[in-house]
C-alpha cells in the first residue's frame, strides 16, 4: 500500500510522527510526503490537502493521511478532488466505518484535537480495513461517484 501524507503548519509535527509510523509498517510499501516539512512553512491547508488527494486521484498513492489544526480543512480540500473520499476520524469506530461504509481512501486528523498516541493507534488500525465492493454500502458510495461524474467540470 502506498500512502501519501500531508499537513499544514498546524499539523506538520503530527504528520511527521504518522509518516514515520507508516514507514515502519510492513503493510506500507511507500510513504509519499508532500509536505509541509515543518511548522515554518505556512502554506495553507488547501494547498496540501489538494496536492495529497491528487496523488490518489492520479494513481500514485492508494491512501492518504492528512493533518491540519482540526482535520476539517484538509478533509474538505481532499473531498474536492474527484474520486477522493476523505473523513475526519478521531475515534476507532469512525476510522473503521470511513473505510467499510464510505470507501474513504483518506483519513484526517486535527493536531489541536487528538494526541499523537491515539492518532497512531487509529492509523495502525485503519491500515487493516478494506472496503467490500459486494457489501450493501457499495451502492451508496456508487451514488456519490455517479453524482460526481455527472457534475464533473468539462
Ligand atoms: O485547522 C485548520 C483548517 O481546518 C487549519 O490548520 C487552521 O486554519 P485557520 O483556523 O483558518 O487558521
Amino acid at each position: 500500500m502506498r500512502v501519501v501524507v500531508a499537513a499544514d503548519n498546524a499539523g506538520a509535527l503530527l504528520k511527521n510522527e504518522l509518516r514515520d509510523l507508516l514507514a515502519g509498517d510492513e503493510r506500507v510499501s511507500e510513504v509519499i510526503d508532500v509536505g509541509v516539512a515543518d511548522p515554518s512553512d505556512d502554506r495553507a491547508y488547501p494547498v496540501l490537502g489538494l496536492a495529497a488527494a491528487e496523488k490518489i486521484a492520479n494513481g500514485e498513492a492508494d491512501r492518504g493521511v492528512l493533518v491540519c489544526g482540526t482535520g476539517i480543512g484538509v478533509a474538505i480540500s481532499a473531498n474536492k478532488v474527484p474520486g477522493v473520499r476523505a473523513a475526519v476520524a478521531h475515534d476507532s469506530y469512525s476510522a473503521e466505518r470511513s473505510v467499510k461504509s464510505n470507501n474513504c481512501q483518506v483519513i484526517t486528523f486535527g493536531s489541536r484535537v487528538i494526541g499523537p498516541e491515539l492518532a497512531k493507534k487509529i492509523v495502525t488500525e485503519w491500515l487493516g480495513y478494506t472496503f467490500d465492493p459486494a457489501s450493501a454500502s457499495a451502492a451508496k458510495v456508487a451514488r456519490i461517484t455517479e453524482y460526481e461524474q455527472v457534475h464533473a467540470a468539462s
